[in-house]
Formats: C-alpha cells, sequence, structure tokens
C-alpha cells in the first residue's frame, strides 16, 4: 500500500538531510505509529506520501502508484485515496461541523443527497452525529479533532495519515481519538499515526517505526510488541 525504497530527502542544497536511505513497507490493512524525536522526519515521511514533497533519491509508492513518475493530473485522484489528520484540527472556523465535512465533497462535484448521506455515516462513524450544526469553536478540542476525522474519511480513502492528532489534546481525549482511528483501521484503512506520546503508542501495541535523524532505527511489528522507553519528545 505504501513503500519507500531508500529514500533520502533534503529540503533545500545545504540543509541537513531530512531522511536518510529509508527503506519500509506498509501493507494494506496495517495500522503503524510512527515515532521519534521532534525534527527526525515524521512529518517529511507524511508529507512525502501526499506529495506534498518530492523524494531526493529513491521511491516512494502509495496505493500502486509511483510517486516519481505520477503524471500531474493523477494528484487529485492520488490525495482522494489518502486522508490526513492535523495536530492542529485545520477546520474551516466559518462554517458548521457538516459543512466543514462536507466541503470537499461539494467541491468534487458529488450530487447533493450523496454528500448529506457521508456526512451524516462519517459523523456516526466519530460519535458526533448531534453536533452537525455547530461551529469549530463551540467543540472541545477532542470534538474538533474528531470533526477533522471525519472530513478525512468522507471520501472513503483507503489510506488514513494523522500527523501529531493528539498534540494538542489531554491523555484521556488521546486515548479516544486513537480508538477511534483504531476502528476505522479495523474496518479497513490502512492506518499511519506520527506521534511522540510513549503512553498512546505502548497502550495500542501496534507497528513501531521509530525514525532518528531522518533514519529508521527500528521497525516492530505488530506481533513483536516491546514497550517503546526511549524519549520521544
Ligand atoms: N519546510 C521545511 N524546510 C526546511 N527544512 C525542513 C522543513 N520541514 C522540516 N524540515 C527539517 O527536516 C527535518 C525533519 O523535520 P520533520 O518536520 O519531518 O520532523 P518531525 O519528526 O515531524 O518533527 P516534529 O515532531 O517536531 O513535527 C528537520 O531537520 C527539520 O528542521
Amino acid at each position: 500500500m505504501i513503500a519507500f525504497e531508500n529514500v533520502t530527502m533534503r529540503y533545500a542544497k545545504g540543509d541537513p538531510l531530512a531522511l536518510q536511505d529509508v527503506t519500509l513497507e506498509i501493507s494494506r490493512g496495517e495500522f503503524a505509529f510512527v515515532v521519534g524525536a521532534s525534527g527526525s522526519g515524521k512529518s517529511t515521511l507524511m508529507r512525502l506520501i501526499i506529495l506534498e514533497q518530492e523524494a531526493t533519491k529513491g521511491r516512494v509508492l502509495v496505493a500502486g502508484h509511483d510517486l516519481s513518475t505520477l503524471p500531474n493530473r493523477k494528484i487529485p485522484h492520488l490525495r482522494r485515496q489518502v486522508g490526513i489528520v492535523f495536530q492542529d484540527f485545520r477546520l474551516l472556523s466559518t462554517k458548521t461541523v457538516a459543512q466543514n465535512i462536507a466541503y470537499v465533497p461539494q467541491v468534487l462535484g458529488v450530487k447533493r443527497h450523496a454528500v448529506r448521506q457521508q456526512v451524516a455515516e462519517t459523523l456516526e462513524l466519530v460519535g458526533l452525529s448531534d453536533k452537525a450544526k455547530r461551529m469549530p469553536n463551540e467543540l472541545s478540542g477532542g470534538e474538533q479533532q474528531r470533526v477533522a476525522i471525519a472530513r478525512a474519511m468522507v471520501n472513503k480513502p483507503t489510506i488514513l495519515l494523522a500527523d501529531e492528532p493528539t498534540g494538542n489534546l489531554d491523555p484521556g481525549i488521546s486515548q479516544e481519538i486513537v480508538a477511534i482511528l483504531d476502528r476505522i483501521n479495523r474496518a479497513g484503512t490502512t492506518v499511519v499515526m506520527a506521534t511522540h506520546d510513549t503512553t498512546i503508542v505502548n497502550e495500542f501495541r501496534k507497528r513501531v517505526i521509530q525514525l532518528r535523524d531522518g533514519q529508521v532505527v527500528r521497525d516492530q511489528a505488530e506481533g513483536e510488541y516491546e514497550a517503546v522507553e526511549v524519549e520521544l519528545a
């Protein structure tokens, strides 16, 4: 589903390498945590998957596409297969919860009744059916993140990327958010979550890919779980 083959990435000439010779494969239906200290390359890895950045060397393959040779006209198709959630929610503050979720399908020309149904389904998925008409600033942080997850899932992507989705949330709420991601994963979506949060990683016991200075220093399958003890902050 996602493969990195000897991927090196440098933002600009003279910069240190953000990723160094990274090789990994994430299969369809997996849930992988990407962990590492600040600056270790987690966000860069995510940006390469959605082609927000390109590899300097090596190949990135996503859902059967080699991104180094993907024609520009196919980028929107790739991005529709990949949902993304960020630490800071990024909701449209002047739109209701339902409008936030409906926005992209509307822009893509999905028929009105189908949009309404997709919005209702995704709100149910994240347990917020009763908040459809609220504005983002009337919701708690955890609720806002659930709206962001609903928005990312509305096109039924095959991959969901979550970049520090619990970074602004309290521990109990963080756990609820990851439980939703876990449920989404069990329903078939491949989930990749970047995090600093060792408590979450140790609790959910998924595959752990650890980066240090842009290199993979641990890649541990779900069944081989050993607690992450290192300081990731
Ligand atoms: N837009 C950018 N331009 C130049 N260098 C960048 C840019 N974004 C990140 N970097 C550098 O690339 C390296 C990897 O950063 P990245 O953001 O991927 O790390 P991270 O593990 O996601 O960190 P954090 O946990 O703080 O988000 C760092 O050295 C960082 O300074």
